[in-house]
Parts: structure tokens; sequence; C-alpha cells
């Protein structure tokens, strides 16, 4: 499938928020990932549905990738899926029927998936191939941009290509953490064809720049 480039906006200029998501799209970004957190599942406190809607009115058309960092999971759903977003992933330990959660998700229209942190087992996948659009693997510990990419993290992702290749399904693989054009290359080599990006590309002054910088990296191992 045809590497995803992914910004954070978590690290982006949140008294410009619209204007940001623009440019960084302008910039070549195929998907806006949109860091949902609630100071209880995680130590820090972001932005929610409104904000998701938001962006929509604006003229926001890219998909939209909401990484839930929400315990619990479930009656936000609906928010979101009704505020525009794309795609909604969100953690197993902060559901109490990952099933459900991932039935949720579909039947507000939405693909879903499941976010592994770094110390989860991929055990949690055993029984829900079959109903994910995408796995992603957390390569920071989450609640936080501009934190250093856990190397294990690329041992993790050989694994999962490897079950996301003897299910014969479209699967999407994306990590998210400390993803830069300086480890992109071998990430994309482990496997991973969606990548999460912020400080990486928000505290850049030219957004196109790293982004294109980003996908020749991944095309060098690659060749997509
Ligand atoms: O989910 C996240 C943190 O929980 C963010 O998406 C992630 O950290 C991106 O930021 P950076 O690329 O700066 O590491
Ligand atoms: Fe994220």
């Amino acid at each position: 499938m045809k590497p995803l480039i992914a910004p954070s906006i978590l690290s982006a200029d949140f008294a410009r928020l619209g204007e940001e998501v623009e440019s960084v799209l302008n910039a070549g970004a195929d998907v806006v990932h949109f860091d949902v957190m609630d100071n209880h599942y995680v130590p820090n406190l972001t932005i929610g549905p409104m904000v998701c809607k938001a962006l929509r009115d604006y003229g926001i058309e890219a998909p939209i990738d909401v990484h839930l960092m929400v315990k619990p999971v479930d009656r936000i759903i609906p928010d979101f899926a009704k505020a525009g977003a794309s795609i909604i992933t969100f953690h197993p330990e902060a559901s109490e029927h990952v099933d459900r959660t991932l039935q949720i998700i579909h039947e507000h229209g939405c693909q879903a998936g499941l976010v592994l942190n770094p110390a989860t087992p991929l055990h949690y996948l055993d029984h829900v191939m079959d109903k994910l659009d995408v796995i992603l693997l957390m390569s920071v510990n989450p609640g936080f941009g501009g934190q250093s990419f856990i190397p294990s993290t690329l041992d993790k992702l050989k694994a999962v290509r490897k079950r996301i290749n003897d299910s014969g399904r479209d699967i999407r693989l994306e990590v998210d953490g400390g993803v830069k054009v300086s480890n992109i290359g071998e990430i994309a080599e482990a496997g991973a064809d969606m990548f999460v990006a912020g400080s990486a590309i928000f505290n850049a002054d030219d957004y196109a720049s790293v982004i294109q910088t980003m996908r020749d990296e991944i095309a060098a191992v690659t060749g997509s």
C-alpha cells in the first residue's frame, strides 16, 4: 500500500490550527493525525470532537485519523464520527470490550484500529484481525509529543507485518512517536506503511521539504 505521512497536530500551533493543517496538507501530507488525551488514561489533556468538527467546517477534506487516548472510550466514538473522523483508533487497555468498541466504530462509518503501547503484547490482536483496518504501534509511551523513538518497536513492527501478511487483509501498519527523517527508513523497512510525525514536521521551517525527504527515505528502502 502507498506509504502515508500523517502529521500529528499535537505539535502544531493551536492558535492557528486551521491554517497549520492546511499548510501541512499543501506541503504533501496524506492524513491528519489527531491526538485526543483525557488527563486520565494519559497524563495530558488535548482536544475533542468540537475541534475535529471545526477543522471540517474550515474546509479540511483529508482523512482525519483520530488517536483516542481516553478511558472509557466507547461513549466518545459517536461524537467523533459525527465530527468528521475518518479513522478511529483506541488502546485495548482503555476498553472493557475490545470487539464491541471496534463494532461501534464501524457502525458509525469509520475505519477502526487498535493501538499497542511499547509494553503492550501483540496477543491483543489475536481474535480481532478480521475487524481491523489499522494497527498502530506506539514507539513512545503515549501522552506527549517530542519523545525519542523506542528501538524495540522495530522488532514489533516486523512481527505485526508478518501477521498482516499472513492474514491476507489490507490492514494499515501505523507507527507513532519519535518518527524523524533520520529513522523513517528503518521504520519503513521493518514494515510500517503509515507514519505519524509531530515534532519532526511542525518544528521544521519548511514542512514540504521534511515530508518530501521522509518520502525519499521510505522509497529508498521500499521502492514505493
Ligand atoms: O500519540 C502521540 C503521543 O501520545 C503523538 O501522536 C506522537 O507523540 C507524535 O509526536 P512526535 O512525532 O513528536 O513524537
Ligand atoms: Fe498519536
